[in-house]
């Protein structure tokens, strides 16, 4: 578990970051969402000492972040930050593995991990360990700064707007993948966004900031249903707020027996794809098919119920 207790930051007598507590559990993807200017980079950074706090202290499973220099605490701790920060002379192998080196792994260690890393992110290592970062597309440098940010099995990944730069589609693919990655290592993930539909997919909790504080901090769901304060449901966005409940649950979850015409979906679309199906066809509901075998329905009616404030 990771305890940020009472934290805060001044810069020239101007505090960014006032008072922050937040407990993040093992396995949890916290997102930081919030204006800019708000305190979200120097939050992260406080984590990992980039910055260092002018009060209040962080414990990583009881042990305070303090009690080892920082350069090692952060050998400890992956860092991903837009635009990847891949060291630009040195080849997509090496880049990823910076970190194993520092510690002293053995080649033939290091060399087993950057290639099972490589595949896991889908990128050939035959074809892609030689290259130099300018040789790879802005998505494919992404992964590899995510996969140098993960070489070291970190338990705690820290993540700055890892995605901002990528377009929607390869956007919506990172997110996928990074959400497979944390399901299979377990990793604890803290996340900055200004995208609250990212937010919102990715978090298990959302700490959501404004003017250096922490207005509210709990799962999407709840952010969603009762926003704490008129900024945090402003951020949210009025007109988007149904969708957003939708995109929260699963085809399976509202199944129906029955049998209805046209396109299939499958179980594990979100109800905001299939409520966005029915409207766009004009169809009162969807078959659900799964590898060719069809489990039932999914009804517009019940799709538009989910969509309504929670009770
Ligand atoms: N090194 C610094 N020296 C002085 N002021 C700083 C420094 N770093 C950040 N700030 C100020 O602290 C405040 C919070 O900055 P921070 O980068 O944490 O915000 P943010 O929420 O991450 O913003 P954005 O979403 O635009 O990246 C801003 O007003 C910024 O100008």
């Amino acid at each position: 578990m990771i305890a940020i207790e009472g934290l805060c930051k001044d810069y020239e007598g101007r505090r960014v970051v006032e008072d922050v507590s937040l407990t993040i559990g093992r396995g949890e993807i916290v997102a930081v969402v919030g204006t800019s200017g708000s305190g979200k980079t120097t939050l992260l950074r406080m984590v990992n000492r980039l910055v260092e706090p002018s009060a209040g202290r962080v414990t990583i499973e009881g042990e305070d972040t303090r009690a080892q220099p920082p350069h090692l605490l952060r050998r400890r701790i992956g860092y991903v930050i837009q635009g990847n920060g891949l060291f630009p002379h040195r080849t997509v192998a090496q880049n990823i593995g910076t970190v194993p080196r520092l510690l002293g792994w053995d080649r033939a260690r290091i060399a087993a991990r950057v290639k099972a890393l490589l595949e896991i992110f889908q990128l050939d290592p035959a074809e892609f360990a030689g290259r130099l970062p300018h040789e790879l597309s802005g998505g494919q440098q992404q992964r590899v700064g995510v996969a140098r940010a993960l070489a070291a099995e970190p338990h705690l990944l820290l993540m700055d707007e890892p995605f901002g730069a990528l377009d929607p589609i390869i956007r919506a693919k990172a997110q996928e993948d990074l959400l497979a990655i944390q399901k299979s290592f377990g990793t604890t993930i803290m996340l900055v966004t200004h995208d609250m539909d990212e937010a919102i997919a990715l978090g298990t909790r959302i700490a959501v900031m404004d003017q250096g504080r922490v207005l509210q901090y709990a799962p999407p769901e709840d952010i969603i249903a009762r926003p704490a304060t008129p900024f945090v449901d402003a951020l949210l966005g009025r007109g988007d707020r149904p969708f957003r409940l939708l995109s929260l649950g699963h085809v399976r979850d509202l199944l129906e027996p029955g049998t209805a015409q046209g396109e299939p979906i499958g179980p594990e679309a979100s109800l905001r794809e299939a409520f966005a199906e029915c409207l766009w066809s004009g169809r009162d509901a969807l078959p659900v098919i799964e590898n060719g075998q069809a489990l039932g329905i999914v009804r517009r009616e019940a799709l538009a119920r989910q969509a309504g404030r929670p009770q």
